[in-house]
């Protein structure tokens, strides 16, 4: 289970010859740029939330908080009892977390990378050799795990991405857009890993624009718009909420009725 409360970060706005520039957007105040304003989800064993927003809605700076890249300014994440703040060493261990770069070694082979990765975790020459084996097969890679990660395609290169995330089998799983600019085939692949991670009772949060996606995995969503969670529930109460059967019209109708 992993659960997030009043998440806060703000950025420090570039200053013009020492003044501060006038505030262009609702999250601009005194000299700072409040990305996160105040987000809270929670996702437990064997759920799939799925994370919404409009570009520069806080999506990708809030899973950045959850992985520990960033510290937030407030609020609390805490991951099966953990406190992540307090303890950044455990997500570390037990978090996999895909970011928008593929943090790839382009000069090893895809397997090399993998290999590399785990070493890192510390794991051992045998149960890598087993791990390496069973997610070239679900996310299908066999075919180019001996290229070299500089020659993989934009697809192959993601499966790659994805399957060093989670070499250490991590407890939860976070996802920044897993599925942006891969074809239908790459992007099913991935979109069938997602689910039987669900199979196998690991939390996955990702984060997303297509709502097709949503629909096919998600238990709950949380929709952020200018940095605050404008919703956070299930799908049933997200048409109910946004006045309508359909996700897109429903998901509009929340992101519109935000002043
Ligand atoms: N290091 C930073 N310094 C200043 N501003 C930042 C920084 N990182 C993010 N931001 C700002 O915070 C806001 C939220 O960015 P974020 O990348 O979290 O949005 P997003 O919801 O993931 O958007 P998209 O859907 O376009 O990927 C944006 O206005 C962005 O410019």
């Amino acid at each position: 289970m992993i659960e997030v409360r009043n998440l806060a970060k703000r950025f420090r706005l570039p200053t013009r010859g020492g003044r501060t520039p006038l505030a262009r957007d609702p999250r601009d105040h005194d000299g700072w740029f409040h990305a996160v304003r105040d987000v809270h989800f929670h996702c437990g064993p064997g759920e799939v939330l799925g994370l919404l927003g409009p570009n520069g809605a806080g999506k990708t700076t809030t899973l950045r908080l959850l992985s520990t890249a960033l510290k937030p300014d407030a609020g609390s994440i805490h991951a099966n009892g953990a406190d992540l703040l307090a303890d950044p060493l455990y997500a570390r261990r037990h978090i996999g977390f895909l970011s928008g770069s593929t943090g790839l070694y382009g000069r090893l082979t895809a397997r090399e990378n993998i290999e590399y990765f785990g070493r890192l975790h510390g794991m051992t020459p045998a149960r890598l050799q087993r791990r390496c084996d069973e997610l070239f097969d679900l996310l299908q890679m066999h075919q180019f795990a001996h290229k070299r990660a500089d020659q993989l395609s934009t697809g192959m290169k993601q499966r790659c991405s994805i399957a060093r995330t989670v070499v250490h089998e991590p407890q939860i799983v976070i996802l920044d857009e897993p599925t942006t600019g891969l074809d239908v085939m790459s992007a099913k692949v991935l979109l069938d890993f997602i689910a039987s991670y669900k199979a196998m009772g690991v939390p996955l949060i990702f984060s997303t624009h297509h709502l097709h996606e949503v629909e096919k995995l998600c238990d709950r969503v949380c929709i952020i718009n200018h940095g605050r969670t404008v919703f956070h529930g299930g799908m049933d109460q997200l048409r109910l909420q946004g006045g309508s059967a359909d996700l897109y019209d429903a998901f509009v109708g929340i992101v519109n009725r935000e002043p």
